[in-house]
Order: structure tokens, then C-alpha cells, then sequence
């Protein structure tokens, strides 16, 4: 690991809400069966899809479960350096991470062929609602993340590289001092795209509360996941103004 990952990370956090991540021990093997087993997936027709999701051997089998396993690795591992470097102490820490208490999630996602992409859209602009997401995207490009000084930047595919985005719970537990990554996928007229997210937080009864350092005011008030969950489920893009405490 490089030693000066940390720091990198953390201003990464601070200016983007998203990073890209290179060397992150996850075998390019265990994600390219991820890879074709999504894609395989997607390539049945919609009954089998469904038999297939609910079979033990499926696409909830072994090649999914062994991914999960690893990326819950490198998200605990990433939590760990971010907690550290917004000066978050082990106490605290050790509520959630390490321990059984997260919640967790995998999503495959499929962008086919679209013959007028400038009339659609693959995936609407979104912040992502958990701590953090990690995220495999496959050799066509199509994610973009939305900076306020650059506009859509194009965020284009890499074999060996995870995209990291920071989510609304990492963006209220760190008192706005992080971004939240706005971001959106296109479709093209040429290819297919697929990507897999891993999603990765504390658990619904967590409460989420501002970490508050030296005189700083909390821009948040304090909440339970469950409750930001429901919040979010009604009012979208307008959540994060509806916690704030100003
Ligand atoms: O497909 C992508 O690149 C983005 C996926 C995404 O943002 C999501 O699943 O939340
Ligand atoms: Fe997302």
C-alpha cells in the first residue's frame, strides 16, 4: 500500500467525492467472473433471470459471494484510512467497522446498445445513499461525475482500476466536509455496457451524527440510516437540504 495512500484518499474525498483505485489486491480473475457471470445473466431471457437470481447456484452462487467477500475487504480497509484521516477516533470507529454490522449489496447493471443516445440516459445523475461505493465498470465507457468548476467528466473504464464513490452517509458523517459524488451513466450506439456496484454502509438502527471537530458547527442533525432511507425514498435530490441544520 502506498504510504501516502491516506492523504491521497482523503483530499480525493475532499475535492471529487470519488476516486480511482489502483493496486486494491482484488484478483483481476475474481472480477472477471464477476463479469461474465453478469453478463451471462443479463443474456437470459426474463424467466430463467429470475430462476436463476433465486437458485443457491445462480447468480447469487459462489462467483458473487466471493466477490462480495472481497470487496467487503477493501471497503473496510478504505473506511479505516478515511475514518483516520477526518480524525475520527477507535471508539467511535469500532462501532460499525469490522464488526457484523453493515449492510452491503451488489448491483449489476446493464446499459444495452441505445440507437439515439442523446435522447436517453443510462442512469440518471444520483448520489449513491451508502457510506461508500465501490464500483467495476467494464471496457466500454459511459460514467461520468459531475464537478462544479469542470462540469460531466468522463470517468472511462480501466481493467485494473475500482472507481470509489463517496456516499451521502459518509458526506453527512463527515459535516459536508466530503463530497458526495453526483454522478450518471450514458449510453452509446455502438456498444453494451455493464458495471457492478458494491455498496457498502453501516446498518439501518446506525445513527448517523455529524463528526464535529474543534469549534465547527454540525451542518447535519443526527438521524438513524433507517430514517435518512425513508427521507431519501420520498424527497430524491432533496434529502440532504431537508437534514441540514442551517
Ligand atoms: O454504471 C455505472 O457506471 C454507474 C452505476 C451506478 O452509479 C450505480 O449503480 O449506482
Ligand atoms: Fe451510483
Amino acid at each position: 500500500m502506498d504510504p501516502n495512500a491516506m492523504e491521497q484518499i482523503g483530499h480525493a474525498c475532499e475535492k471529487w467525492g470519488a476516486f480511482q483505485l489502483k493496486n486494491h489486491g482484488i484478483p483481476l480473475s475474481v472480477i472477471e467472473d464477476v463479469e461474465v457471470e453478469s453478463k451471462h445473466l443479463f443474456s437470459l431471457p426474463a424467466e430463467k433471470k429470475l430462476k436463476a437470481l433465486r437458485s443457491s447456484g445462480g447468480a447469487t452462487g459462489d462467483t458473487m459471494q466471493n466477490y462480495q467477500n472481497q470487496m467487503k475487504v477493501l471497503a473496510e480497509k478504505l473506511t479505516h484510512m478515511i475514518l483516520n484521516f477526518m480524525g475520527m477516533n477507535s471508539e467511535e470507529e469500532k462501532k460499525w467497522v469490522g464488526s457484523k454490522n453493515q449492510f452491503e449489496a451488489i448491483q449489476l447493471n446493464y446499459y444495452p446498445c441505445c440507437p439515439e443516445p442523446d435522447r436517453a440516459m443510462g442512469l440518471a445523475p444520483h448520489t449513491d445513499t451508502s457510506f461508500l461505493t465501490i464500483l467495476h465498470q467494464t471496457q466500454t465507457n459511459g460514467l461520468q461525475i459531475f464537478q462544479k468548476c469542470l462540469g460531466w467528466v468522463p470517468i472511462n473504464p480501466d481493467p485494473n482500476t475500482l472507481v470509489v464513490n463517496i456516499g451521502d452517509i459518509l458526506h453527512i458523517l463527515s459535516n459536508a466536509r466530503f463530497h458526495c459524488a453526483l454522478h450518471r451513466a450514458i449510453v452509446n450506439n455502438t456498444n453494451e455496457r455493464y458495471s457492478v456496484a458494491y455498496f457498502y454502509g453501516p446498518q439501518a438502527d446506525y445513527v448517523i451524527s455529524p463528526l464535529v471537530l474543534n469549534s465547527d458547527v454540525p451542518c447535519f442533525r443526527a438521524l438513524t440510516v433507517k430514517d435518512y432511507l425513508s427521507i431519501k425514498a420520498k424527497n430524491f435530490k432533496g434529502a440532504l437540504s431537508l437534514i441540514t441544520t442551517t
